[in-house]
């Protein structure tokens, strides 16, 4: 579903990604882990299309981002989680789902069956769509985001560090909740920072550290490695 080959990337003169290569598979989930400052958003940005490479490719369904363009990403199959959600403040709920939803372009699919969807997923949102999604608590908004990234029905979802900000137990909420998009057979390259939580639902890992891939493997692997266990868990 995705494949970032070698992709090098800078701020102006300051390298930042240096050489990073990694994969999902179709329905595989993945975790990019790494200090602050390691290059994550960087990759994500990479990866959505909204920084130029210096080298290397990005490909997303088979497709050449380069070639594809960013706006075209939802209409592949791509849902994303950007770090600190970004939704449209100054809109209701429903129509920060409805922008997504048709720009997802999927003629297959119906708004109202997809917004049931996800009234199901989250409970809490059915009773605030007409609400302003900038009202909202930070939990509810984290849970709108996800909602955004799904009601295309993607077949892949990227997340950027999804859980910052949230209490302990909203976090274990929320990751029940990517847990069932794991099952659901969607692919997901979740990037964060807490090492642990994000092994323990992931099936592989990369550690990032000052723009470049230090470690990569299995969970388990991962977990068992020790500079990982000493520094991140
Ligand atoms: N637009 C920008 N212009 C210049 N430097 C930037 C820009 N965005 C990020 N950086 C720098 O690039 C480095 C990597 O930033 P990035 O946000 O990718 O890290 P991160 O791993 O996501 O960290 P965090 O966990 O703190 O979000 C940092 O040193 C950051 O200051």
């Amino acid at each position: 579903m995705l494949k970032m080959n070698a992709v090098s990337t800078s701020y102006g003169p300051v390298p930042m990604l240096r050489q990073v290569s990694l994969h999902v598979g179709e329905g595989e989930m993945v975790c990019l882990l790494g200090p602050n400052g390691a290059g994550k958003s960087t990759t994500f940005n990479a990866l959505c299309g909204l920084l130029p490479l210096d080298g290397g490719t990005v490909e997303i369904a088979g497709r050449n981002l380069q070639e594809v363009g960013p706006e075209r990403l939802a209409s592949l199959g791509v849902g994303f989680v950007p770090e600190g959600r970004r939704l449209f403040p100054t809109l209701t709920v429903r129509d920060n789902l409805r922008l997504a939803f048709d720009a997802a372009r999927n003629p297959d699919l119906s708004f109202s069956d997809q917004l049931q969807k996800m009234a199901k997923l989250f409970p809490r949102i059915e009773e605030r769509l007409g609400q302003g999604a900038g009202t909202m608590s930070g939990g509810e908004q984290a849970m709108v985001a996800l909602a955004r990234a799904l009601i295309g029905n993607p077949r892949l979802v990227v997340m950027d560090e999804p859980s910052l900000g949230l209490s302990p137990k909203l976090i274990s909420e929320y990751f029940e909740i990517v847990a069932r998009i794991r099952d659901e057979g969607k692919a997901v390259l979740l990037i964060e920072q807490n090492a642990e939580t994000a092994l323990s639902i992931a099936e592989r890992g990369y550690l990032l550290v000052r723009g470049q891939v230090a470690i990569s493997g299995t969970s388990a692997e991962m977990v068992k490695n020790d500079t990982i266990r000493h520094l991140y868990l």
